[in-house]
């Protein structure tokens, strides 16, 4: 095992308010790690901070041996971290397939001029897109929507466009903020194959933010739980879930 994820001492501030405070995490290789806590406790500002929204007032982010702490967030993506969020947010207007070639073209290799001018090796490049985020598409069963505007899409399969998109940028690191949220347990227990087959078949390390306990217990190997902006318990999912503290901190929400 090698670490992907390494935080230490992270922190930040609102006001009066410390968000997050000396927050560490560490992150394997293709884990599946899960982010949770009771409301307001603090997780999406972590995503914040992890992503480059924020910067962070003390620690440090290393990803991949790389220091990327307070990086902007293009940098940062493209140092390998991708991510979905809480209120999807999705081209609505866009065809399905054109939300995921957004992703894929972080990376497109053709200069903007051969674009404009729609030069062969333009053509080529778009045509080995389309391939790709059809690919990537059947991978989440959507593949019959590609023409589709996103906004028609239901929003289960809207969730998992997102994360598709997410994937298309080619990440190291892919973060999910509450992926099942809305969603009824069949689809649910969908997303949670979905999520172990992205790390399996991409071998993706994932961490994801989620109140849904049936999805935390059923996938994630590894937790931290944060309160009022602290760790309050970290290690393998089932000794954290039993942990007397964490039950405690739930029950008193
Ligand atoms: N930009 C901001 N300005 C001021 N306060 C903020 C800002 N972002 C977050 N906060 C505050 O920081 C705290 C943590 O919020 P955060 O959204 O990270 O919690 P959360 O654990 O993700 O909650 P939830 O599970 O409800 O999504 C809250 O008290 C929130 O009001």
């Amino acid at each position: 095992m090698s670490i992907l994820l390494d935080v230490k001492n992270l922190g930040i501030s609102f006001g009066g308010l410390r968000a997050v405070n000396e927050f560490d995490l560490t992150i394997q290789k293709e884990q599946l790690y899960g982010l949770i806590g009771p409301n307001g406790a603090g997780k999406t500002t972590v995503f914040n901070l992890l992503t480059g929204v924020y910067k962070p007032d003390a620690g440090k982010v290393i990803l991949d041996g790389k220091d990327i702490t307070g990086e902007r967030n293009i940098e940062i993506s493209k140092a390998g971290i991708a991510r979905t969020f809480q209120n999807i947010r999705l081209f609505k207007q866009l065809s399905v397939l054109d939300n995921v070639k957004a992703g894929l073209h972080n990376h497109h290799p053709y200069s903007t001029l051969s674009g404009i001018l729609r030069l062969p090796s333009y053509r080529k490049v778009e045509k080995e897109m389309d391939d790709r985020a059809m690919e990537l598409l059947k991978v989440f069963d959507l593949e019959k929507y590609a023409d589709h505007q996103a906004a028609n899409l239901p929003y289960g399969q809207q969730r998992k466009l997102e994360i598709a998109r997410a994937l298309a940028t080619d990440p190291k690191l892919l973060l999910l903020d509450e992926p099942a949220a809305g969603m009824n347990p069949n689809e649910t227990g969908e997303l949670m194959d979905m999520i172990r087959f992205v790390r399996d078949e991409f071998h993706m390390t994932i961490l994801l933010i989620e109140h849904d306990m049936k999805l935390v217990s059923g996938i994630c190997e590894e937790l931290t739980v944060l309160n009022f902006g602290e760790v309050l318990a970290q290690g393998k999912t089932s000794d954290v879930l039993n942990d007397p503290k964490v039950i405690t901190a739930y029950l008193g929400e």
